[in-house]
C-alpha cells in the first residue's frame, strides 16, 4: 500500500489506512451444496396409487437413442430394476460396442446357449446401434422394446453441443448455425464420430441408409411439415408389430445397397410420403417395438408406457437426467414456440438435414397420438397432471432446494452431469474447464526513474474555506477475493514542521515509514479523521482447460468479466511456469516478483513456454462487457535441445497472469491478477527425429528429405531408417474410406532407398542422412510417419521378463557393417540389444532389444503418462516418450506443361 502526498503549505497530513475485510468472501452464492437426490425422509408413494390389475411386464428392451431424453428413462429402468432386484444385461466393456452394431457377445455374462446359472437377463437397456437379430440372442422375443425419439432439431442442437469434439463434422464447424447452413463443408460419410452430425437417431435404430442418399446431389428441400405441434392431430398411418418376433425372420425393413452409415448425398429428392425405402423401414420398426416415446411429450410418453407396461404410475416418477446448463427442458423450445427468425431457421435447417429422423420423428409423433386417443384424451390429461404432481411431491423430498441444481452450480465435478461441450463453441466444451483460483492481484506499481517515484502528485485544490488534498492510494496487497476496502485517513495539523519534514519532504517519509510512527506523541495535532468504504471490482473469473490435440499441448483461459455491471478490457494474458512453490511474488519492500524472472533464473523456463495463438484469440485490448467472457488459445511449445541439467518428467506448477483494466479507473492503465492454473508435466524426448525437404516438388520428379537425428538419450550400437508404408494402417481401426485414401497416397510415394544404415550414433550427437523419394501423383504427403526408425544399443544384461519378448524378428542388423559393430560391441561390453521401430499395438511396450516407434507423428511433447520400456536393471529405463519424430509434408503439384 502506498501513499503520495503533497508537501507544501505546510500543513502535516497523515494518512492512515485500515483495510476493513468484508465478511462475505467471493462466492457466497456458490456454496456447494450436493446436487441431485439427496432423501431426508422416506418417500411415501401417493395414498392412491394407480395399481394395475395385469402383472407388471419386466422384460424389457429399451433402445436408449442418443441426446433424446433417454438417460431420464433410463435412471426409472435402474430404479424399477433396482428395486426388484431384476437383472440387466450390461456392456462388458465401454457401451455396447458403439457406434458398431450390437453383438449379443457384448453383454456382460452373456452366453452363446444359454449356458452358465445365472438367470436370464430382464432389462437391455444402454446405449447401442440396434441390431435385432442379436438382441434376440441376449433378451427373450416377447420382451417388451420400446425407444425414445426427439425432434431432430432439438436433438441436433443437443447433439452438436455434447459431441462438439467427438464429431469431425461438429468439430470444424464454428457453430451449429454455420453448420447447418452448409453442412457439406464439414461433414464427411464415415469420418470419425460423423454419425451423431447426421441422422442420429435413425442411425441408433440399426436402420441401414436408402439408396437415394448415395446418388442424389444438391442442397436438401424442406420436408413438408417442419411443425411438429401440430403432427400430433394426424391420423396414424401405420398398424402394430408382430407380437412374437422370429429370430430367423426378415431382420431389416428393405434390401438396400447401403448397410453402413455412410450417407453420401443429400436428402433433396427424399419424398417422405412417398420414399418406399423409409416407410418400410418405418413399418418394420413398428413391427419390432410396442412403443417409441416423444421426448417433447415426455409425460404423455410416461403414462402410456406405463399403461403398456403395466406398471404403477409412481414406477415412471422420475426427474430429468443430463440436461446442459441453460437449456429449457431439453431444449424443448423448438417445439414449443418462442422463437426468433434465426430459431426458425436453424431449426427448419435442421430437420431437413437429419431428413431421415424427422421422417422417423414425424412417423412416432403420429402414432404416439394415436395411441393418445385410444387411451383416452380425457383420461391422459389427468393421468399427466397426477405424474407431475407426484414428481413435485417427490422433488420436495428428495432434492435440496426443490428442484435440479444449474450443473454449472455444482462445484464437485464428480458429481456434475457428463457433457463434453455444454457452451456449445467452446473448442473441447465448457464441461471440462476447472476453476483458477486468483492468487493475487496487484497493480503496476510505481514507475521510478534512478530510485525516485515518479508518480505525478497532485497539487492540494486551496478554496476560500477549504483545502482539498488529492490522495492516490494502491491497494496492492489485499487478498484475493476481497470484496471491499476500508480506507480510514487522519489528518493532523502541525504549526511547527519537524526538522526531518524539511529535510525529507512528507511524501519520502510516508513511504519509508508507518504513518503512526511520523506522527506519534503529535496526538495534540490531531484534527480529523475521515473514512470510506470502498467496494472493490472483482479481477475476472478464469477457467482453464488443457488438452492434447495432434500432439500438440493446448491450454484454453476462458476469461469472464465477472462484474454484472462494469466493462473491463484485457490488456495481457500469460502463462508462466511457476516453481516459487509457496507462491510469494510480493517482496518485502512490495514490489512484484515476476515468477518468470525466477524461472529464467534457474534456466527452467526454456524447458517449455506457452505461447498465445493469436488468430484464434482476438486481438488486445480485449474488451468485455459485464458478463461477457473470452477465450484465449495457449499452445506449449518445448525446445529440442534440453537445456543442460534439465530435469526430465518434470511437474512444472504454472500461474496466468492477467493484465485488465477498467474505464472506471483511467489512472490505473493496468491491473494484474495472478491465478494458480493445473500443473503439466514435462516429458521431454530426447532422441528426435525431424525431416526436411523442398517444397512444392512435380510429380515424376526425384526431391530428397533430409531426415536428422539428434541423439541426446545414449549411444546407439546402430541407426536405421527404413520405409516402411505396408505398416501405416497395421492394428489401426480406420475405416474404409480412410484406409483407401491412405493406401492411395503411400502407394504414390516411391522410396528409393527404402533401408539406410546411418551407422553409429553417440549421445550428445546429430546425424544428418538425406534420402531420394519420388511421388507419382499431386498431393500433399508425410514422410516421416513411415519412415521407421530401428535403433540398436548395447545393455550388459541378458534376462530380459518373460513377458518382454521382442515383437520383431526382423531386428537384428542385416548389414555387414552393423553387424560387425554388433559383433565388435558385443566382444567388448558382453551383448548387445536391438531395437526395431514398429508400430506398436499397445501404447506401454515391454521388450527387449526392440524400441518401438510410437506411430503419432509429433507425439505429444507434454505427456501425463510415461511409456516405459524393459531394459536390463542396471540400464535407465529407456521410455519411448524419450523418442519422437517431427512431421515433414511436402506438397506434390503437377509438372508445368
Ligand atoms: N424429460 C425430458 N424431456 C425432454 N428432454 C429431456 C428430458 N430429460 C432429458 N432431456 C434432454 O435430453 C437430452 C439428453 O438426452 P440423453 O439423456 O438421451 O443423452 S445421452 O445420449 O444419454 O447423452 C438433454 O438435452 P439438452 O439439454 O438439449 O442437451 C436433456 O435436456
Amino acid at each position: 500500500m502506498r501513499l503520495w502526498g503533497p508537501r507544501s503549505l505546510g500543513v502535516a497530513l497523515g494518512v492512515f489506512m485500515t483495510i476493513g475485510f468484508a465478511l462475505q468472501l467471493w462466492g457466497g452464492p456458490f456454496q456447494r451444496r450436493l446436487p441431485g437426490l439427496q432423501l431426508r425422509q422416506p418417500w411415501a408413494p401417493s395414498p392412491r396409487p394407480a395399481v394395475p390389475t395385469c402383472p407388471p411386464r419386466q422384460r424389457l428392451v429399451f433402445l436408449k437413442t442418443h441426446k433424446s431424453g433417454s438417460s431420464s428413462v433410463l435412471s426409472l429402468l435402474h430404479r424399477y430394476g433396482d428395486q426388484r432386484g431384476l437383472r440387466f444385461a450390461l456392456p462388458a466393456r465401454y457401451q455396447f460396442g458403439y457406434p458398431r452394431l450390437f453383438q449379443a457377445s457384448w453383454v456382460k455374462g452373456y452366453h452363446p446357449q444359454g449356458g452358465g446359472t445365472q438367470s436370464p437377463f430382464h432389462i437391455l437397456c444402454h446405449h447401442m446401434r440396434f441390431n435385432l437379430k442379436e438382441v434376440l440372442q441376449v433378451m427373450p422375443s416377447d420382451s417388451f422394446f420400446f425407444s425414445i425419439v426427439r425432434d431432430p432439431a432439438a436433438l441436433a442442437r443437443s447433439a452438436f453441443s455434447y459431441y462438439k469434439s467427438t464429431s469431425s463434422a461438429f468439430r470444424k464447424a464454428p457453430s451449429l448455425a454455420a453448420f447447418l447452413a452448409n453442412p457439406r463443408a464439414f461433414y464427411r460419410p464415415g469420418a470419425r464420430g460423423d454419425h451423431y452430425a447426421r441422422n442420429l437417431l435413425w442411425f441408433d435404430f440399426g436402420l441401414p441408409f436408402p439408396p437415394e442418399m448415395r446418388t442424389k446431389r444438391g442442397y436438401p428441400h424442406l420436408p413438408r411439415d417442419p411443425n411438429p405441434r401440430e403432427l400430433h392431430v394426424l391420423p396414424s398411418g401405420t398398424g402394430s408389430r408382430a407380437h412374437t418376433l422370429d429370430p430367423n425372420a426378415l431382420f431389416h425393413p428393405a434390401p438396400t445397397t447401403a448397410d453402413g452409415h455412410s450417407q453420401t448425398s443429400s436428402p433433396a429428392a427424399l419424398d417422405l410420403g412417398s420414399s418406399s425405402f423409409i416407410q418400410w423401414s418405418l413399418a418394420w420398426l413398428d413391427s419390432v417395438f410396442d412403443l417409441v416415446l416423444v421426448a417433447e411429450y415426455f409425460d404423455e410418453s410416461l403414462v402410456l408406457l406405463a399403461d403398456a407396461l403395466c406398471w404403477g404410475l409412481d414406477d415412471v416418477v422420475g426427474f430429468m437426467h443430463n440436461a446442459q446448463a441453460g437449456s429449457e427442458q431439453g431444449g424443448n423450445a423448438v417445439s414449443h414456440g418462442g422463437l426468433t427468425a434465426e430459431d426458425r431457421q436453424l431449426t427448419a435447417r435442421a430437420r431437413v438435414w437429419n431428413n431421415l429422423d424427422w421422417a422417423l420423428y414425424v412417423h412416432f409423433n403420429r402414432s404416439l397420438w394415436t395411441r393418445i386417443k385410444q387411451y383416452g384424451q380425457g383420461r391422459l390429461e389427468s393421468a399427466v397432471a397426477e405424474l407431475r404432481a407426484r414428481r413435485e411431491a417427490l422433488a420436495k423430498h428428495c432434492l435440496l432446494g426443490g428442484e435440479a441444481l444449474d450443473p454449472k452450480y455444482i462445484t464437485d465435478r464428480r458429481f456434475r452431469p457428463f457433457q463434453f461441450g455444454s457452451g456449445g463453441g467452446d473448442p473441447g466444451g465448457g464441461g471440462l474447464f476447472r476453476g483458477c483460483s486468483p492468487l493475487l492481484t496487484h497493480g503496476p506499481g510505481p514507475a521510478t526513474s534512478g530510485g525516485v517515484t515518479t508518480l505525478p502528485v497532485e497539487e492540494p485544490i486551496v478554496s476560500t474555506d477549504e483545502v482539498i488534498f488529492p490522495l492516490t492510494v494502491s491497494l496492492d496487497r489485499l487478498p484475493p477475493g476481497t470484496p471491499k476496502a476500508k480506507i480510514v485517513v487522519t489528518v493532523w495539523k502541525r504549526e511547527v514542521e519537524a526538522p526531518e519534514v524539511r529535510d525529507q519532504g512528507y511524501l519520502r517519509l510516508l513511504q519509508t515509514r508507518f504513518p503512526g510512527e511520523t506522527f506519534r506523541g503529535e496526538q495534540s495535532a490531531f484534527k480529523a479523521q475521515v473514512s470510506t468504504l470502498l467496494t472493490l471490482l472483482p479481477p475476472p473469473v478464469l477457467k482453464c482447460r488443457q488438452f492434447t490435440v495432434a500432439g500438440k499441448h493446448l491450454t484454453v483461459l476462458k476469461v469472464l468479466n465477472s462484474s454484472s455491471q462494469e466493462e473491463i478490457s484485457i490488456w495481457d494474458i500469460r502463462i508462466l511456469p511457476n516453481f516459487n512453490a509457496s507462491y510469494l511474488p510480493v517482496m518485502p519492500d512490495g514490489s512484484v516478483l515476476l515468477v518468470d524472472n525466477v524461472c529464467h533464473q534457474s534456466g527452467e523456463v526454456s524447458m517449455g513456454s506457452f505461447c498465445r495463438l493469436p488468430g484464434t484469440s482476438g486481438c488486445f485490448p480485449c474488451p468485455l462487457s459485464a458478463l461477457e467472457e473470452h477465450n484465449f488459445l495457449f499452445q506449449l511449445r518445448v525446445g529440442e535441445q534440453p537445456p543442460p541439467g534439465a530435469k526430465e518428467g518434470l511437474e512444472v506448477p504454472l500461474i496466468a497472469v492477467v493484465q485488465w483494466s477498467t474505464p472506471k479507473l483511467p489512472f490505473t492503465q493496468s491491473i494484474y491478477t495472478h491465478y494458480r492454473l493445473p500443473s503439466i508435466r514435462l516429458d521431454r524426448p530426447c532422441f528426435v527425429m525431424t525431416a526436411s525437404c523442398e517444397s512444392p516438388v512435380r510429380t515424376y520428379e526425384r526431391f530428397t528429405v533430409t531426415y536428422t537425428l539428434l541423439n541426446n538419450l545414449q549411444d546407439f550400437l546402430a541407426v536405421r531408417l527404413v520405409w516402411t508404408p505396408e505398416h501405416a494402417q497395421a492394428g489401426k481401426q480406420l475405416c474404409e474410406e480412410d484406409r483407401r485414401a491412405m493406401q492411395a497416397a503411400l502407394d504414390s510415394i516411391v522410396c528409393h532407398t527404402p533401408l539406410n544404415n546411418l551407422g553409429f550414433s553417440r549421445k550428445g550427437s546429430a546425424l544428418t542422412f538425406s534420402v531420394a523419394f519420388q511421388a507419382l501423383r499431386t498431393g500433399l504427403f508425410e514422410l516421416s510417419q513411415h519412415m521407421k526408425l530401428k535403433l540398436q544399443f548395447t545393455a550388459s544384461v541378458s534376462h530380459p521378463p518373460p513377458e518382454a519378448r521382442p515383437l520383431s524378428r526382423k531386428s537384428s542388423p542385416s548389414s555387414p557393417a552393423v553387424r560387425d559393430l554388433v559383433e565388435r560391441h558385443q566382444a567388448s561390453l558382453g551383448r548387445s540389444q536391438s531395437f526395431s521401430h514398429q508400430q506398436p499395438s499397445r501404447s506401454h511396450l515391454m521388450r527387449s532389444g526392440s524400441v518401438m516407434e510410437r506411430r503419432a507423428i509429433t507425439p505429444p511433447v507434454a505427456s501425463l503418462v510415461g511409456c516405459s520400456l524393459y531394459l536390463p536393471p542396471e540400464k535407465a529405463v529407456l521410455s519411448l516418450d524419450k523418442i519422437a519424430k517431427r512431421e515433414c509434408k511436402v506438397l506434390v503439384v503437377e509438372p508445368v506443361k
